[in-house]
């Protein structure tokens, strides 16, 4: 600093170099900045400009600066040993090149018009010394100008530049970094907690719903989602749409085994206007009005055989066609099925189509029944009343320890669905602030068979609904076919199933 006084050109070209100290973020910014101020005081005709690390013993290795954005020119063109010689004793200096000195090419041109020079400037950057190299030719008259003070001067700007483009560059990369981490941790956290009115503690559960759900969301495939009847299986659906990219899309749910069987193409496809009698308008089917998001099919196993075909189609090719239509269109959709039945019995029975059953079966994935999960019950069943309580303005009753031992105990071959309609009655029975149980749950029990009280005669309803509840149990929950309910009871498939429906089972 002793050789500049005010006025003075050298004074001149140290204030600019302290802008560019301030202004600066990032080294190619400061190097660019630097340079320019450098040409514009100098008149110098030619130089490049870059900083290394001397604690890099190669000499390649040399230019390498700490931070991979440093200006690539100076890190190819200067030659190691010149840039070491150079940087020997960590003092600002001038080293002439020697004539001899084999050159890089564009620096072979620049001597071609007079002597070059490297200037090194050790400087303090925030994560060490580094040095500043710049290569100087031509050189000129004014060269003498730069003498050691300014030197030592120029070095202490560029370090502050320096320091500041790498406390940026570490803010700028843990804020990446933070960035990264809190949308990670959205994502996880999405997908381990789960809508408090989703019970998952059981350990099958919780893999279901922590882990199982949320790979499954990720990919675009069909899901088979199996289970007893009332399991949860729609739960399930409607979580995999919800982590999914399509969860701001539609999710309809359309139960296969309600629709009347005339009517199931056109509810599914849709149809056009005279197409059949009565059909005076157009009308979309599930799959056009799901496009874009995801759409459950359920109780797939009780699709008619025509349909089937039509939905492999579906599946197949991502078209429809309505009813009475000419031209197939195209749906993006994402089918889930799910099904209580054995799909396998009904493919060797011919009920079912083979080929929808692979399409179908990409992933199967099964719903346990709620007996092989008690830690659930204890955890569904406040969840359950303070919804029921709420829907008729009540205080949701207190649950006794005796009370949920027998909850505990009971089967559940209605799973969830019966489980709330058990507390639904339960509340109805229960005026006061303790739920009191029905006299009977249903005939599904785990542990002795209890009859009504003593002197009670049981009403035609609760006999059938146990009745129907310990065949159930007998066969595992599953309802026709050899070994099946209907079969142990003597009745009909369809007469079972309606008589189910009415019993809220
Ligand atoms: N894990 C769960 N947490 C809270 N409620 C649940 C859970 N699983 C099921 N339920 C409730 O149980 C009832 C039946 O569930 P859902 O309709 O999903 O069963 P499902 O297996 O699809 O039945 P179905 O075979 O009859 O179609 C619903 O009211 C649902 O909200």
């Amino acid at each position: 600093m002793s050789a500049a006084t005010p006025g003075d050109p050298t004074l001149e070209l140290l204030a600019a170099l302290a802008e560019v100290s301030v202004h600066a973020h990032t080294l190619p910014t400061i190097v660019t900045a630097a340079a320019g101020v450098l040409a514009s005081h100098l008149p110098l005709r030619f130089f490049e400009f870059g900083h290394c690390d001397p604690t890099l013993s190669t000499a390649d290795a040399l230019f390498q600066g700490p931070d991979a954005a440093a200006p690539a020119r100076v890190h190819r063109t200067l030659p190691g040993s010149l840039a070491q010689s150079a940087l020997a004793d960590g003092a600002p200096r001038l080293v002439p090149v020697p004539a001899a000195e084999r050159l890089p090419d564009d620096l072979s041109r620049a001597r071609a018009h007079g002597a070059v020079t490297l200037v090194a400037l050790p400087l303090h950057a925030a994560d060490g010394p580094a040095y500043a190299l710049l290569a100087l030719g031509p050189l000129t008259p004014a060269f003498p100008a730069l003498t050691p003070p300014l030197l030592g001067a120029l070095g202490r700007l560029l370090s502050v530049a320096l320091h500041h483009a790498s406390v940026l560059h570490r803010v700028a990369t843990l804020s990446r970094r933070a960035h990264a981490d809190s949308r990670k941790l959205r994502d996880e956290l999405q997908r381990a907690v789960l809508p408090p009115d989703v019970i998952a503690r059981s350990p099958a559960m919780q893999t279901l719903f922590r882990d199982v759900v949320p790979l499954l969301a990720r990919q675009d495939t069909t899901v088979l989602i199996r289970g007893e009847s009332g399991t949860g299986k729609e739960v399930v659906a409607g979580r995999i749409h919800a982590l999914s990219l399509r969860a701001h899309r539609p999710f309809l749910k359309v139960n296969c085994g309600a629709l009347p069987e005339q009517l199931v193409e056109s509810t599914l496809f849709g149809h056009e206007r005279g197409a059949f009698t009565g059909a005076t308008q157009r009308h979309e089917g599930y799959f056009e009005r799901a496009h874009g998001g995801t759409l459950l099919l359920d109780e797939v196993g009780d699709l008619p055989l025509a349909a089937q075909v039509k939905l492999l189609r579906v599946l197949q090719e991502g078209e429809i066609e309505r009813v009475g239509g000419q031209t197939p269109l195209r749906v993006d959709v994402r089918v889930l099925a799910a099904t209580h039945r054995n799909l396998e019995a009904m493919v060797a029975d011919g009920r079912f189509r083979a080929d929808l059953y692979y399409r179908l079966d990409v992933f199967p994935l099964v719903v346990p029944p709620l007996r092989e999960r008690p830690e659930d019950i204890e955890a569904l069943v406040p969840v359950i009343l303070s919804r029921l309580a709420l829907r008729v303005g009540r205080i949701p009753p207190r649950v006794t320890s005796e009370a949920l031992a027998r909850l505990r105990a009971h089967a559940w071959p209605g799973n969830v669905r019966e489980l709330e309609n058990v507390l639904e009655r339960a509340l109805l029975l229960s005026p006061g602030d303790t739920l009191a149980l029905p006299a009977t749950l249903g005939a599904g029990k785990r542990g002795p068979e209890v009859s009504p009280e003593p002197g009670r005669v049981e009403t035609y309803e609760e006999a059938s609904r146990r009745c129907i509840a310990a065949a159930l149990a007998a066969c595992g929950g599953k309802l026709y076919g050899p070994g099946g309910a209907a079969r142990l009871l003597g009745l009909k498939p369809s007469t079972l199933q309606s008589k189910m429906k009415k019993l809220g089972m």
